[in-house]
Parts: structure tokens; C-alpha cells; sequence
């Protein structure tokens, strides 16, 4: 606790009931709180005098360090990095998609200026913009991202408009090929146009609902085997990729690894969409008290795979700052990094933690140690 305690303070029944916390507790306090049974001490609000301020800081001190915050992320949290722009605009591209990959990769670029021309500093796409979300369109649309050029058109594109308009692209996700294997990988580029990142999605979507969606990603691709955490002019950002946002470990090892900003370009559909996808957003920003943004392909009801759309940012409270329906949009809005200080000191989280009783363990982190 902080200088925001107040000359009340309430005892929660549960940790009272536990006799070690309960006896350091007591005596702790026995200087200045009123002599009370631990029955009588079960849920009361104690009217303090303000002078007992400084004590009670003092207590709620040690009893952080009983509760080691700090070892309930392993490795230990890192801080918040200093991002190089505090504040900026993002534009979320909902694009529409269609079997011409062609016009789906000028129509992308089209997108990616004009956002830019309205003064964003970074670009997010849709997953797998560049193809139909299919199984049969998978290995046909695949590009080989490393060997580049005519291999990779999409990725060739994002790398030149990137340079071009200086600004961070987080590209969306295409079909990628390596070897006999496919992947549906998300490409960062730089505002030098460098590719700094790539993500491949680590959580394949199989789904089967009887009657509403059957969907095997397994059939065709293969996971990815690493979070993606990476350094820009906007900030340090996490990616992940559509299903990806159901697992909030990972949300939660990025946000250990002093992540400002969490991006999954996805594609929700029809059953599952209005249900989760914005619960899901907020849930991951909420929890680890950063902003979280999404972007959708727009919606096309003939296509084999319908798209919710909605592609939304969502600021370190929960609070949707900005969202669409399911029609084509570029979505624009402002992020401000300071707020997330001011989240985290009102609401102080990550010294709450109590890593006496769980403990999230980052083991590629852990590993490279
Ligand atoms: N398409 C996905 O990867 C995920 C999805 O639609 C869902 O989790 O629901």
C-alpha cells in the first residue's frame, strides 16, 4: 500500500482465518489498533485515527514483503522501459479481403497510406489479409518470408511503405511457408522499414461447435514455437495472434516483460465473436494494466469464414477507447503511455501480487538466464 491509505482499513475474513498471518498480524498492530477477538475482527471497517497513518504504512509494508510480489513472476518483472514516443496515434486497418491476392495487398497498402496520412505512427492488419481465412487457401497464398522479394510480395510491400511513411507496422498475419510446413505469421517492420519481428501463432484455433463452427487450423498449419515481445519508436509491444489472446499467460509474460502495449491481429467469427472478443481484450488489458489493440478483417457473410470484425483499442483500465462495427473502417486513435504509471500506482497490482502462494514462470526467460 501506498500514501493512498486512508485512516480506514478493512480486514478481509479469509487471510484473518489463516493463524501464521493472523498472529504476525496482531502483534503487528497491537500498539494502536483497539483490542478485538479475532472473531470481532472477521469483516469490519476500523475508523483509524490519521495519525496511525504512518504505522499502518509501515505494516502494509512488511506485509508486501510477506507476500513477494516480486517472486510471483520468474524471472522477477522488469520495469516499464522509457518508450522513445509517449503519445501517438494508431490506425487499426479493417480491410476487407477477397481472392485476389493482388488487389488484397494493393488494397492493404492503399489502407496503410491513408492511415498514415492522418498522422498515425503505427499500422496494425487484420490476420491473414492477404488470403481467404481457409484451409484450401492456406497453402496457396503462403509466401516465404525469409527468402523475401518476389517470395514474399506482402511482406516486400509492408517493408517499403513502412520506410516510406516512417512509421511501425504490426502486419497483420499471412500464410507463411517453410520447408513442408505452414505458419500463420504476424511480420513487424520498422519505421526504417527492417524487419524486427515475427510472430508465428502459437495457439492453433481447432474449434468444434456442433451446428455452429468447426474449424481445424491443425489441419494445415503449425504452432509457433515463442512469444514475441519487441522494441519500436512506439513502445515495447507483444504480439499475438487471434486465438492467442485466450491464453493470458502469455499476455501476462509479456506484461513481465515490461510490454506496453499488446497487439493480436484477429479473426474472430460469428459464435464466438460476440460473446468473447471484446471480454477478451479488456480481460488482458485489464489484468496486466496496459493497452491491448485488435484488428479484424471486415466482415464478408459469402465467404466460407465469417469475420466479427469489431477491431478495438483498448486502454490500461478496460475501457474501450475506440471500436467499429463489421464493415471496412481505419480506426484511429491516441495512446498515451503515461497513463500507464498512473494505473499502476492507483491501482498497484504488481506489489499485491502474492508469490507465496503461485508464481508465473517465463521459461524462455528462465532458460536463457
Ligand atoms: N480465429 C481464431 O483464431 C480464434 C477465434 O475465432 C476464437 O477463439 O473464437
Amino acid at each position: 500500500m501506498n500514501s493512498a491509505i486512508s485512516s480506514s482499513l478493512f480486514f478481509n475474513s479469509k487471510n484473518l482465518l489463516n493463524p501464521k498471518p493472523l498472529s504476525r498480524f496482531i502483534s503487528l498492530k497491537s500498539n494502536f489498533l483497539p483490542k478485538l477477538s479475532p472473531r470481532s475482527i472477521t469483516s469490519h471497517t476500523l475508523k483509524l485515527p490519521s495519525s496511525s497513518t504512518s504505522a499502518l504504512r509501515s505494516i502494509s509494508s512488511s506485509m508486501a514483503s510477506s507476500f513477494n510480489p516480486e517472486q510471483a513472476r520468474v524471472p522477477s518483472a522488469l520495469p516499464l522501459p522509457a518508450p522513445p514516443l509517449t503519445k501517438f496515434n494508431i490506425g487499426l486497418c479493417q480491410l476487407s479481403v477477397t481472392s485476389d491476392k493482388k488487389r488484397n495487398i494493393s488494397h492493404a497498402k492503399k489502407a496503410i497510406e491513408e492511415a498514415a496520412s492522418k498522422g498515425v505512427k503505427l499500422v496494425l492488419l487484420p490476420e491473414i489479409w492477404n488470403s481467404p481465412y481457409s484451409n484450401d487457401s492456406f497453402p496457396v497464398y503462403a509466401e516465404e518470408i525469409d527468402a523475401g522479394g518476389d517470395a514474399s510480395p506482402s511482406t516486400a510491400m509492408l517493408s517499403e511503405v513502412s520506410k516510406r511513411l516512417k512509421i511501425t507496422i504490426i502486419g497483420g498475419s499471412i500464410p507463411e511457408r517453410v520447408g513442408d510446413r505452414l505458419y500463420n505469421t504476424c511480420c513487424v517492420f520498422g519505421s526504417d522499414g527492417e524487419l524486427k519481428a515475427k510472430h508465428r501463432k502459437i495457439h492453433l484455433f481447432d474449434i468444434d461447435i456442433p451446428g455452429k463452427i468447426t474449424f481445424m487450423e491443425s489441419k494445415t498449419l503449425t504452432a509457433g514455437e515463442t512469444p514475441t515481445i519487441v522494441d519500436t519508436d512506439v513502445g515495447r509491444i507483444g504480439i499475438g495472434i487471434c486465438y492467442d489472446i485466450r491464453f493470458q499467460e502469455l499476455a501476462m509474460i509479456y506484461a513481465a516483460r515490461g510490454a506496453h502495449l499488446l497487439c493480436y491481429p484477429g479473426a474472430f467469427n460469428m459464435t464466438t465473436g460476440p460473446l468473447h472478443w471484446e471480454l477478451l481484450q479488456r480481460a488482458r488489458a485489464t489484468d496486466n494494466q496496459l493497452y491491448v489493440a485488435t484488428c479484424s478483417p471486415a466482415r464478408d457473410s459469402g465467404a466460407g469464414y465469417t469475420a466479427w470484425g469489431h477491431s478495438t483499442l483498448v486502454g490500461p483500465f478496460g475501457e474501450v477507447l475506440a471500436t467499429t462495427e463489421h464493415e471496412e473502417a481505419i480506426i484511429i486513435a491516441e495512446i498515451d503511455y503515461s497513463i500507464l504509471e498512473q494505473r499502476r500506482t492507483s491501482l498497484p497490482l504488481n506489489r499485491q501480487r502474492r508469490g507465496d502462494l503461485y508464481q508465473l514462470v517465463d521459461v524462455q526467460r528462465l532458460d536463457s538466464k
